[in-house]
């Protein structure tokens, strides 16, 4: 049963927008039709229908819509949203010739509106356009603040943070927390004092802030699916809203800005968080790009959003799914079923002479396997089975195609060691600390494993947790935890 709604847009805007657009588009359509045009074979796809494309197929939940399609169409699928041609591949041989073999020409990203106003007209590293200047900011980044070294020099920071979550658990005495929201403020923590040299203060509402612009960073915006557009794109209530974050988003890093601006000079060369570092090397005059306040304030929120929703969205689904497999709690370990970046977005390079989407098509990227129907990467892959990862060496740093939680080529994620080790220290820690299970009376079917829109996919639905009620039976065993047994923690769902 599908628990998410069918259509992706929101219903009042779109109506009042959909009106002019209609006859703006069928106008310009009505103009393209009259040129002539020249035929190349296409991947298949669903009947298309007029303006919308493929758009009456899509769910809230993209990859989920994109998996059923593929079942019917095949591995390589060519689909029509709004406007916007779009290759959906689903099979491990496809991605590698797309993201291995033919990397530097799929290594671009597609355009968004959200991204375009949260990230500073795409002087971010993730949605940056693939060029000398995502090179430039990649390279510092990885140096500064995602290199393993750097990452394992944030060790204390770790420790620290995760201590005080386990702590704050066991504190809680018998009231119900929200484990969802912990974790989320433990990873933001750990990135911000990383990343700003401290908590910043203004994290809850980066962190909303960020979830926002994950959500309408999706592609599914209308200024997004009709990009040739002007009236939608100035009519876009969207904008309006977008702007409006965005203007919180500036006074916010703008203080971080000018407070490590201030500071400046005061700490040990060598002691730099990422602030400092790009402080002291705007200044460079080496530099193939120069540096400015928007490029620093895109590049730190896009290290605070990478960072922060992928590892605490997959400790929660992974604390959710031990949840209601008990079989595999006594076997722990995070197997991905619900990869945080559920899909890997890339766009063929247009500034390149005939690297247009039809690149894909002239090279022949598919063509063995253009009409083969739906391959399955994995048995049964809803169900939460790390054992099927036990007796094969599975590489998930992008060198198995059926299997890329991290992405893969040139654009892989540069922050996969920052990410694995916030992930799995807090996880060990909850894991060693309580014995997590469903209260009493509540089953494990009823818990709600619908995602998020967006981005990431994060869990819809968040829960609470109950800790150990202060009865004497647990206080025994409070004791007994500072032996190094554990305490008895439990779940709850909230509906
Ligand atoms: C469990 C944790 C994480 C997961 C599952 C994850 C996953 C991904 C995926 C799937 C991509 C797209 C790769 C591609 O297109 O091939 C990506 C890109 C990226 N990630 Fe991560 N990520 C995680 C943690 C982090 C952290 C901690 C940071 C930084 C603090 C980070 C920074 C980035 C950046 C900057 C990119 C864009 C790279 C580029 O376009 O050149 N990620 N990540």
């Amino acid at each position: 049963m599908e628990y998410y709604s069918r259509f992706p847009l929101n219903l009042t805007s779109t109506i009042a927008l959909l009106v002019p657009a209609l006859i703006f588009l069928i106008i310009k359509k009505w103009n393209k039709s009259r040129k002539p045009h020249i035929s190349v074979k296409l991947p298949p796809g669903p009947k298309t229908l007029p303006i919308i494309g493929h758009l009456h197929l899509m769910s809230t939940l993209p990859f989920r819509s994109f998996r059923h399609l593929a079942e019917q169409f095949g591995p390589i699928m060519l689909l029509k949203l709004g406007e916007v041609p779009t290759i959906v591949i689903s099979s491990p041989e496809i991605a590698k010739q797309m993201l291995k073999d033919n990397d530097p020409h799929f290594a671009g990203r597609p355009e968004s509106i959200a991204v375009k106003i949260m990230w500073y007209d795409y002087k971010n590293i993730v949605f940056s356009p693939y060029s000398k200047y995502w090179r430039q900011m990649r390279k510092i980044c990885v140096m500064e603040l995602v290199g393993a070294k750097i990452v394992r020099s944030f060790g204390s920071i770790r420790n620290d943070e995760v201590s005080g979550l386990i702590k704050s658990i066991r504190l809680s005495s018998g009231k119900p927390i929200n484990l969802t929201e912990k974790i989320s403020s433990l990873i933001s923590s750990i990135t911000c004092r990383a990343a700003f040299g401290k908590v910043c203060k203004d994290r809850d509402t980066l962190t909303k802030l960020m979830k926002e612009a994950f959500r309408m960073a999706a592609g599914l915006e209308i200024a997004d699916l009709f990009p040739s557009s002007k009236i939608i794109s100035t009519l876009s209530w969207s904008k309006l809203r977008l702007l409006r974050m965005r203007r919180k988003l500036d006074v916010i890093l703008d203080a971080i800005i000018n407070e490590h601006k201030e500071n400046l000079g005061n700490g040990e060369f060598g002691n730099e968080d990422l602030v400092d570092v790009f402080l002291r090397i705007k200044e460079n005059e080496e530099l193939e790009f120069p540096i400015g306040k928007d490029n620093i304030k895109a590049v730190i929120y896009d290290m605070f959003a990478a960072g922060t929703e992928t590892s605490s969205t997959t400790i929660d689904w992974t604390m959710t799914e031990l949840m209601r497999n008990p079989r595999v709690m006594a076997k722990v370990q995070a197997e991905k079923l619900h990869p945080p970046a559920p899909i890997i977005f890339r766009a063929s390079r247009k500034n390149e002479k005939s690297m247009d989407t039809s690149y894909l098509l002239k090279s022949g990227i598919g063509e063995r396997l253009g009409n083969a129907k739906g391959s399955q990467v994995l048995t049964n892959p809803e169900n939460f089975e790390p054992e099927r990862f036990e007796n094969q060496a599975l590489d998930f740093v992008g060198g198995d195609f059926q299997y890329l939680p991290f992405g893969s080529g040139s654009r892989m994620c540069p922050g996969m060691t920052f990410g694995l080790a916030n992930v799995e220290l807090p996880l060990a820690q909850l894991l060693y600390s309580f014995n997590w299970k469903l209260p009493d009376g509540v089953k494990a079917e009823v818990l709600d494993m619908i995602e998020n829109p967006g981005l990431t996919a994060t869990r819809k639905i968040t829960f609470s947790w109950f800790p150990p009620r202060m009865n004497r039976w647990v206080d025994n065993t409070l004791l007994s935890m500072k032996l190094g047994w554990k305490s008895h923690c439990q779940y709850y769902n909230l509906f």
